[in-house]
């Protein structure tokens, strides 16, 4: 087993070094986040790191030989060391063991003092050190508290988002550092059957004219859903959900107004998360998180788009079963039951760094479920933690806008009456730590996310203050 770093690539060579990877006899087990590393100058490219942790036949020697092929074929030539480069491969460990040859020191000597190789490392890993080959990691690091104590020594997670470094995913034609301000997803349902707005949008003209009213009020993705998974929906066909939402979104693509904004498909089809994205989708909203299609993981991991894996147990129509509501500690196992689903992604070939994270309010919970999610979004990162920090810092995605339990709690029986507790339930959330927002009201939301991420930054910088 062994750690690769890749440093000083550019963007759009990401998944090509990926791919590269994949062919070269090994098998990936886990990635950890892009970090990319703001220029200095003007003129100096953004450089990404990144790690990769994966099993390889290959001895250490043929690794180092195989990486060294990769380099050139993607244009790195001899030069002058530490100097720009399209990429940098190294090998950070290779399971247990040391290595001091002439060409080959494993650990690699450089990793204790940087910071951009140390970020995307301690992410691979999860707080629980599960087996030997970690903990001899640790060991290598030369300090007590292992791997962690050398990460705090040299800054920590108050290096990140600040002073250069940022956690990021490749979004469209961009990198987007999904921590710096809180994201709004607008609602376009080309349903007839949705249960707030069903039958509103359906003729091109008026999801059109929909698109236009929410990005003048601020949204920054707009997620079209031709498929209802309100519970007891009845399922429609892949041509079918395909025939209500292409024209659309094709309408859609032309805007002039959709320029720099982001379009998501929420569906749970491969064949028509692949379909819309050949027609310009940049990201796919996956309620099921593969549980729903087969092919999903393995079309995602072809398509490079971000991916939303959603909590949820059965099925629309199975969801809200007894059994599928059963939980003793709701954000322990929504983050068990999501991380399972978010490592199946990854060994499907769908790398965290392209993974958003939803835990599914109202699909298969009951209102304190619900309530229990909203105020816990601390302890569902703290419990992904255990096993994987990249994924506990995946974005987080809610979307409670006018579900039922907020009708329940506030008597309201018609959703369109369920605004103010809405922006309630998404004020709770983003100030939990959610980093986007799926509601239907895109004007009034704004607002209450506006207020949130000031409320955040104040706290922060009254934090730093202090210290
Ligand atoms: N663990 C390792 N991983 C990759 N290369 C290594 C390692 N240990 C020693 N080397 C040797 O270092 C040589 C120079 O590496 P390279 O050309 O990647 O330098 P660099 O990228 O400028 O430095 P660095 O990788 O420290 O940032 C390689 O040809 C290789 O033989
Ligand atoms: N990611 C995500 N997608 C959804 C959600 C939700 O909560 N999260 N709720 C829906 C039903 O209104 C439909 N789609
Ligand atoms: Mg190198």
């Amino acid at each position: 087993m062994s750690l690769l770093k890749c440093l000083g690539l550019p963007r759009h060579q990401v998944s090509t070094a990926r791919k590269y990877l994949n062919v070269s006899s090994l098998s990936c087990l886990r990635t950890a986040k892009n970090f990319s590393i703001e220029a200095h100058s003007q003129d100096e490219e953004v450089v990404i790191a990144l790690g990769i942790r994966a099993v390889t036949k290959l001895g250490p020697h043929e690794l180092l030989a195989t990486l060294k092929k990769i380099e050139k074929d993607l244009g790195r030539t001899d030069g002058i060391r530490y100097g720009p480069r399209p990429i940098d491969l190294d090998i950070l460990f290779y399971g247990k063991y040391k290595v001091r040859s002439d060409s080959l020191n494993i650990p690699h000597e450089r990793i204790w003092e940087r910071p951009f190789v140390i970020a995307p490392l301690v992410d691979l890993l999860g707080s629980a050190i599960d087996n030997d080959t970690v903990a001899s990691w640790h060991s290598f690091s030369g300090h007590s508290g292992g791997l962690f104590e050398l990460w705090e020594k040299l800054g920590g997670e108050s290096l990140i988002g600040q002073e250069g470094m940022h956690r990021v995913m490749p979004v469209a034609n961009g990198l987007v550092d999904w921590s710096l301000r809180t994201s709004v997803m607008g609602i376009l349902n080309l349903t007839p059957d949705s249960f707030s707005d069903g039958g509103n949008f359906q003729s091109v003209e008026s999801a059109v004219s929909q698109v236009q009213l929410m990005i003048s009020e601020g949204a920054d993705i707009i997620d079209i859903g031709a498929q209802s998974t309100r519970p007891k929906a009845s399922r429609i066909s892949v041509e079918e959900e395909l025939s209500r939402l292409i024209p659309v979104l094709e309408a859609v693509k032309s805007m002039p107004e959709i320029e720099g904004k982001l379009i998501s498909i929420d569906t749970f089809y491969s064949d028509v998360a692949s379909e819309a994205v050949s027609r310009g989708a940049h990201l796919i909203n996956d309620v099921s998180a593969g549980q729903l299609d087969p092919n999903m993981f393995k079309v995602i991991a072809d398509l490079d788009v971000p991916y939303v894996a959603m909590h949820m147990r059965g099925d629309p129509c199975t969801m809200q079963s007894r059994e599928n509501l059963k939980y003793d500690d709701v954000c322990k196992e929504v983050s068990s039951e999501l991380y399972s689903r978010v490592r199946q992604a990854e060994l499907s070939g769908i790398p965290t760094w392209r993974i958003i994270i939803d835990p599914g309010i109202g699909f298969s919970k009951k209102t304190e479920d619900n309530l229990d999610i909203l105020t816990g979004l601390p302890a569902i990162r703290a419990e992904i933690a255990k096993s994987s920090f990249a994924i506990s810092r995946a974005p987080i995605l809610i979307g409670p806008s006018r579900k039922r339990f907020l009708g329940d709690i506030c008597s309201r029986p018609s959703a369109i009456e369920r605004d103010p507790a809405t922006i309630a339930s998404i004020t709770a959330g983003v100030l939990g730590g959610a980093n986007i927002v799926r509601v239907h009201n895109v004007k009034d939301n704004c607002d209450a996310v506006k207020l949130c991420d000031a409320l955040l930054r104040h706290k922060s910088s009254a934090m730093k203050s202090r210290r």
